[in-house]
């Protein structure tokens, strides 16, 4: 069976220490058949030598320019600006179908340069979605959140491991525990999100789409912490109202892993802009009923293995299937055709 040459790019962000395959992924490629050739990176989470051990080939970084043809260009976040003309197959979070700011450049290129674009985002079998970060995502974010209730959380954040911040979350543990809420419970980051809360000895209420129905808004706001995790669509009952925001009220906490900011569906409507990882926290509310907000768009980036191990293993079984384009790179692909004629 053909099995096309995978090509791992550097990431163009200096922050961003992520890869999309690890070495032990890459290593069973490499026995299947693959070619594959991991670029030098000066920030990625996974030193180089380990992919060499794992048989894939070296490259400098941003040598896929001149990949041969054929070769399938790997990432996650966006291409650098260079080269204008995209030529090769590129597999990576190029959020360009849904209008957002530069899609439409993102496009040209590849219409330009007769390349094509693989959305990671669009990979879907029966519509739903099968590599993503969510868990990791709702992981940190819940983790993020308690530390800020706890008077742990000054200042700036930067990409930790799993261990350091699960001992943060063990050690900080108060005698009487936490009232945490995660709504959205039952999907990725909720999942993820209830997994941290248990670790910090939080006592968790889960609630999903049947438990949102009718909002009962004073359990809601009894409880010191919420991690908001849903996927919304439309316009709907806020989780929290700009009345409740400067009322007395025991919420005082919350991670908004969902982040839809600036949308119509924003249930967190006070709130409508992000906090980055230089300035986490934004306090809304009174000096006396403050309200503290994390909403970072990037949390994964903050456990750079844990995230690479699990999207390179939601990633690696589907690459057998790329040199054909079926499953879901056909959904992806797709896209990228209505797109782009
Ligand atoms: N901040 C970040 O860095 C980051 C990273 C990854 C994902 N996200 C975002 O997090 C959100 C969740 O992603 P996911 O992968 O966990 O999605 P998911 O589809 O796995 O889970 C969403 C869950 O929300 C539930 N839900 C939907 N509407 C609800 C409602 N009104 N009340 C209660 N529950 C409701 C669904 O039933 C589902 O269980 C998405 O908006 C995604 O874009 C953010």
């Amino acid at each position: 069976m053909t099995r096309p040459h995978l090509w791992i790019r550097a990431e163009a962000r200096p922050t961003e220490q992520r890869v999309p395959i690890v070495p032990a992924d890459a290593a069973r490629l490499v026995a299947d058949g693959f070619t594959v050739t991991v670029e030098e990176s000066p920030t990625r989470i996974v030193p180089l030598e380990e992919y060499v051990e794992a048989g894939c080939e070296t490259a400098p970084a941003g040598s896929w320019v001149d990949a041969p043809e054929g070769a399938v260009v790997v990432g996650i976040k966006e291409l650098p600006e260079q080269p204008t003309d995209l030529q090769h197959t590129h597999v990576f979070f190029a959020h360009a179908y849904k209008g957002q700011e530069g899609a439409e450049e993102v496009l040209d290129r590849f219409r330009r340069g007769g390349g094509e674009l693989l959305d990671v985002e669009y990979l879907t079998v029966d519509g739903k979605r099968v590599v993503a970060f969510g868990f990791w995502a709702g992981y940190v974010g819940a983790a993020l959140s308690v530390l800020r209730h706890r008077g742990l959380l000054d200042g700036a954040v930067a990409p930790m491991t799993r261990d350091d911040l699960d001992a943060r979350l063990r050690e900080s543990t108060p005698t009487t525990p936490e009232r945490a809420l995660v709504i959205g419970s039952r999907g990725r980051s909720g999942t993820g999100a209830v997994e941290a809360l248990g670790v910090a000895g939080c006592e968790v209420t889960r609630w999903d789409r049947a438990d949102t129905k009718v909002l009962d808004r004073p359990a809601l706001l009894g409880h010191d912490l919420l991690v908001n995790c849903v996927v919304s669509h439309d316009k709907q009952e806020p989780f929290v109202s700009a009345a409740e925001v400067d009322a007395p009220r025991r919420l005082r906490t919350v991670g908004d892993v969902t982040c839809d900011v600036t949308s119509e569906a924003n249930l967190l409507p006070f709130n409508t802009s992000i906090t980055t990882w230089e300035e986490p926290v934004r306090r809304f509310g009174t000096d006396e009923h403050p309200l503290e907000v994390i909403a970072i768009d990037n949390l994964p980036s903050l456990l750079p293995r844990e995230s690479s191990e699990s999207f390179s293993a939601e990633l690696t079984p589907l690459l057998p299937d790329l040199a054909v384009r079926s499953g879901p790179w056909a959904a992806s692909l797709e896209w990228f055709r209505k797109h782009v004629h």
